[in-house]
């Protein structure tokens, strides 16, 4: 029952969805009025009720984790479910000007693990899949490097203790952004080098970031280097660290040791 859809379809609608979800989020900021928490709780809930009516239109069979949804564990028999953040970076997007918020889907299957994802970043109007396309150095959501040391991109309300451990370990600097989506892109775009978090997190802010930062080459793991694992009961995923490979030994040397 798994090879229903072709890997390329899902892909396709992963992107699909992630892209007309995000414009939906651009409207409703330009036209709602609405700023600040109420502008996020509207956008997570309009988003939402966006990608649940049509994965259940276009993927009836399909279950279905959402950071907006009652979670009913269903998912656990299911052989595809589909994992999603309606507005990741719900505090950038309910704030004027903000860039580094984004749009998170994901497909995970039983025998595979992470086979699809797709994020958006609606306020710069592009979107990433899980291809294996390359991704030309870009700027947009970080301002442009001093020098040409590496950066390390962390939470900016909530930074792990270690981040300034991590960018000392190779020799370079700190760089806040909202958005673990956003972050995660600004690696795959080039304008970080790691993205480190430690202290809280859940699977719909991961898994779809990681499908597509795996698929460009990154080193993506919990921060003792074992493997992020999702669909799981509890659906509790604080860490992870996304790297340039090379530099993914350096920076576990420190996190597994003080995360
Ligand atoms: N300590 C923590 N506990 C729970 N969730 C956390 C967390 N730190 C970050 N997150 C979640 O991870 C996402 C990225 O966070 P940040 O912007 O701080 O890097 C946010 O998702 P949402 O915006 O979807 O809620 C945020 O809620
Ligand atoms: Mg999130």
């Amino acid at each position: 029952m798994a090879d229903r859809h072709d890997l390329t379809d899902d892909r396709l609608l992963a992107g699909d969805l992630a892209t007309e979800a995000g414009r939906l989020l651009v409207d409703i900021r330009s036209d709602s009025g609405l700023s600040g928490r109420a502008l996020g709780d509207e956008g997570d809930a309009r988003s939402n009720t966006y990608l649940l009516d049509r994965l259940a239109r276009e993927r009836p069979d399909d279950s279905v984790l959402s950071e907006e949804s009652a979670d009913d564990k269903s998912r656990l028999q299911a052989e595809r479910v589909w994992i999603v953040d309606p507005v990741d970076g719900t505090r950038e997007y309910g704030t004027e000007g903000r860039t580094d918020w984004a749009v998170h889907v994901a497909l995970w299957s039983a025998s595979d693990g992470l086979i699809v994802g797709a994020v958006a970043l609606p306020a710069l109007d592009i979107t990433y899949v899980d291809d294996d396309s390359l991704v030309e150095p870009t700027t947009g959501l970080a301002s442009e490097p001093r020098g040409d040391r590496p950066r390390v991109v962390v939470s900016g309300s909530r930074p792990p203790a270690f981040s300034e451990a991590v960018a000392e370990a190779i020799g370079g600097e700190v760089l806040s952004m909202g958005s673990a989506g956003a972050k995660a892109i600004a690696v795959v775009r080039g304008e970080a080098d790691a993205y480190v978090h430690a202290g809280g997190q859940y699977e719909w802010d991961s898994a779809a970031p990681v499908a597509v930062a795996r698929s460009k080459g990154l080193w993506c793991s919990r921060i003792d280097g074992s493997p992020l694992i999702y669909n799981q009961d509890d659906t509790y995923l604080p860490d992870l660290v996304i790297c340039r490979p090379e530099l993914a030994e350096q920076i576990l040397a420190v996190t597994s040791v003080v995360g």
